[in-house]
């Protein structure tokens, strides 16, 4: 291995930065980005994920506003709170984590939040900019947290073979869409699938987003490979990554660590996009800061 992508410290970098200038707006006499986020249930992983996301924001002076509604919440009472916080100029950014109790319809909810404040970018607007390599819209924040890390440690991605394992609707599909738009050549694995080292074995850069503990092995990457790895999944008191990392990392040019790789970029990439629906909202131009 010549480079870890160390995603732990960009995320400090940027968190700083981003902390800078919240401090200079403010001080000028313009109020502090907020962002609202919403958790429905009691889901553990998304408990520690959303208490996360509320520090991050805190340390960069974000104001968070939190909303913890009952695992029986119904449809309605959710989509009520996600109007009043849409009519509230003083929220720039809204965020209902996932994944949701199974009888909340997902797509209703995204489809309720104002695409202004879509700060996850799922809503089919900020999706369909992503389509149409409209600058301006949300980008999902797991993809954006990849492209800036992969950015940060110069690795190109024009005419390379791009292969995701995981289409899901959080990670892959906004993925593969941002890799496009890099002119990357993009393969997309999924479930179904048959043999998918035929596949990531030609891939130079090789992203996975499955949550299966260790499925990249050694043999199903190529020499001097760039590997990017999503999966989290907790085995026993261990944290594993989607790939085995002790066995692939000399056999690659970089490679993520879990933890410490892409889920740091992923809550960065909330603040960042908190502070550009915060711009939008407060009408501030480049030259205005
Ligand atoms: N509304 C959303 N829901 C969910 C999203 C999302 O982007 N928006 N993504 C995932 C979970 N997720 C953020 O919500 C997330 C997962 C992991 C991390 C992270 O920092 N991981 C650490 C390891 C943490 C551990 O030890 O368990 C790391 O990789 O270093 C951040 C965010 C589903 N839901």
């Amino acid at each position: 291995m010549h480079i870890l992508l160390d995603g732990k410290s960009l995320s400090e970098s940027i968190r700083d930065q981003i902390k800078t200038y919240v401090e200079r707006i403010t001080s000028r006499g313009y109020r502090e980005p907020s962002l609202a986020v919403v958790l429905v249930g009691d889901d553990p992983a998304s408990h520690i994920y959303v208490k996360n996301k509320r520090k991050a924001c805190e340390r960069v002076g974000i104001k968070s506003l939190f909303y913890h509604l009952p695992q029986n919440t119904k449809v309605p009472e959710l989509l009520d709170l996600i109007a009043s916080l849409n009519s509230d100029e003083s929220v720039d950014g809204i965020l209902v984590q996932l994944p949701l109790p199974q009888h909340i319809p997902q797509e209703e909810v995204i489809l309720s939040i104002s695409p202004k404040k879509d700060v996850d970018g799922f809503h089919p607007e900020n999706m369909g900019k992503l389509v149409a390599r409209i600058e301006g819209g949300f980008i999902p924040c797991t993809p954006l947290g990849i492209d800036l890390l992969l950015k940060h440690y110069n690795i190109d991605l024009k005419g390379k073979n791009v292969v995701i394992v995981g289409a899901g609707f959080i990670v892959g599909r906004p993925l593969a869409l941002l890799m496009l738009w890099r002119d990357a050549t993009v393969c997309v694995c999924h479930i179904h699938t048959k043999d998918i080292t035929q596949y990531t074995k030609k891939a130079d850069i090789l992203i996975s987003a499955t949550g299966v503990p260790h499925l990249i092995k050694r043999d199903m990457v190529k020499e001097g490979a760039v590997v990017v790895d999503v999966g989290i999944s907790k085995v026993g008191e261990k944290v594993l990554g989607d790939v085995d990392f002790e066995r692939v990392k000399d056999k690659v040019y970089a490679i993520t660590p879990v933890p410490g790789g892409v889920g740091p970029m992923t809550v960065t990439a909330l603040l960042l996009n908190t502070l550009q629906a915060y711009r939008q909202n407060m009408n501030l131009k480049d030259g205005d800061l």
